[in-house]
């Protein structure tokens, strides 16, 4: 068994000890079967939160109306989850409707796909009432029994069908996508905060362009954010070698295909609720992608944009002209070359400016300010104290 499940045995032991079951189940032992990274182990337990708050010292209720508590076992912390009779997956089901069993074949039943519905105990058997295994082997992505079920359950699950096919590349079952398509308009009751968690892995898949297309055949793409009536621009996105870019560079890219000014871009990030702090990279980005649209990099255009921000810019205007995706180690040069990388480095403040002009503070600082920056950057002056007092004495004659 894999170390990463190996370590999470004793939990398992523990509560078996207290007279309950426990297994491993969802996306670790589905993909330890197809053989992909496991980033966590989840396990599902007949214990219910306060059952297993008895049992384990060090636990944190992450969602304990779920059932889920966090049980912390050497360094890590592992979910732990009541088996549950209805989905407790949607947002919306309240606490009080949560109902847990002791039975985990009933859980089983309640899991999105079959893949996501197989069980492992502690010495590495499945259980596997729902054939997931097969459908690992046929690389096909379907439901658990009903598909209009499952989706009625937590609409989300639509777009994990599409997130898993970015990821995977499997198939969707015919009834699967079926069920999809039809009920595609729930997904317009899901919080947008967890459409835009799965979306971004969607983005991320090495799939994506397949999934992409999907979303739009389904029609799951009118119930988000920005996306609706954007067919032409979803199916332009596609034509570029998406699998080069990051996730903030796919999301500038979007916003020019959809030849969004930034007002609207700032709006369109908005509506998917993003963190401030990714909006505020995916702006800026986006800002120094059209600058370069218009003109390549310069060495004050890099030196206001930032190394990073440069080179990212650069990688989008080479994506979205069909070109060759190449490292752009010119950039790379031309920024080592400036003598001074940010306003802290220069040899002079504003206090020495003031001194110097003996005038009193004001909005000419700064633009003073500017302009040495610009003449060091641009080398035309270099940065040293006495020579800036000079420069600047000549340009006040002028
Ligand atoms: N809407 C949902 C969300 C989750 N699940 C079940 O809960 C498990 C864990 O969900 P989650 O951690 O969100 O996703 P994973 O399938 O583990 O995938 P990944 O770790 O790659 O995100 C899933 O495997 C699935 O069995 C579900 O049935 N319906």
């Amino acid at each position: 068994m894999k170390p990463i499940f190996q370590r999470a045995i004793p939990i398992i032991e523990k509560l078996e000890e207290a007279g309950y079951e426990a297994y491993f189940v969802g996306g670790a032992v589905r993909d330890l079967l197809i053989g992909r990274e496991i980033a966590d182990v989840d396990i599902a337990t007949s214990a219910t939160p306060i059952e297993m708050k008895a049992i384990f010292s060090k636990t944190v209720d992450v969602g304990i109306e779920h059932g889920t508590i966090l049980i912390l076992h050497k360094g890590e912390a592992y979910e732990v989850t009541t088996y549950r009779a209805e989905s407790t997956y949607s947002d919306f089901r309240r606490p009080d409707e949560v109902r847990f069993i002791r039975h985990l074949k009933e859980d089983l039943q309640r899991r999105d796909f079959t893949m996501n519905s197989i069980a492992m105990d502690k010495s590495g058997e499945l259980i596997d009432p729902f054939a997931g295994r097969e459908s690992i082997k046929n690389r096909e992505i379907k439901t658990v029994g009903s598909s209009e079920e499952r989706f009625n359950e937590d609409a989300l699950r639509m777009m994990r069908a599409l997130r898993f096919k970015s990821q995977l590349g499997f198939a969707l079952e015919e009834g699967t996508y079926y069920a999809l398509k039809k009920k595609a308009h729930l997904l317009q009751h899901v919080a947008v905060e967890r459409k835009l968690v799965e979306f971004n892995k969607l983005l991320q898949g090495d799939y994506r362009v397949d999934a992409l297309t999907l979303l739009q055949d389904s029609n799951l793409h009118r119930h988000l954010p920005m996306l609706s009536q954007k067919e032409k621009a979803l199916s332009q996105l596609v034509t570029y070698p998406l699998q080069s870019l990051s996730l903030p560079e796919i999301w500038v890219l979007l916003l020019k295909v959809f030849q969004f000014s930034e007002h609207e871009a700032k709006l369109g990030l908005k509506g998917w609720k993003m963190s401030s702090k990714d909006m505020k990279e995916i702006l800026n980005l986006y800002q120094w992608f059209q600058k370069r649209l218009s003109k390549p990099f310069q060495a004050t255009t890099i030196y206001h944009s930032g190394l990073t921000v440069a080179v990212s810019a650069e990688k989008l205007h080479q994506v979205y002209n069909h070109e060759r995706v190449e490292y752009p180690d010119h950039l790379v040069e031309m920024y080592n070359k400036l003598a001074i990388t940010s306003r802290k480095q220069l040899a002079v403040n504003g206090n020495d400016i003031i001194n110097w002009s003996q005038q009193s503070a004001g909005p000419w600082l700064k633009e003073w300010l500017a302009k040495i920056e610009e003449a060091i950057i641009l080398g035309e002056l270099q940065n040293n104290k006495e020579e800036i007092r000079e420069w600047l004495f000549q340009w006040n004659q002028k």
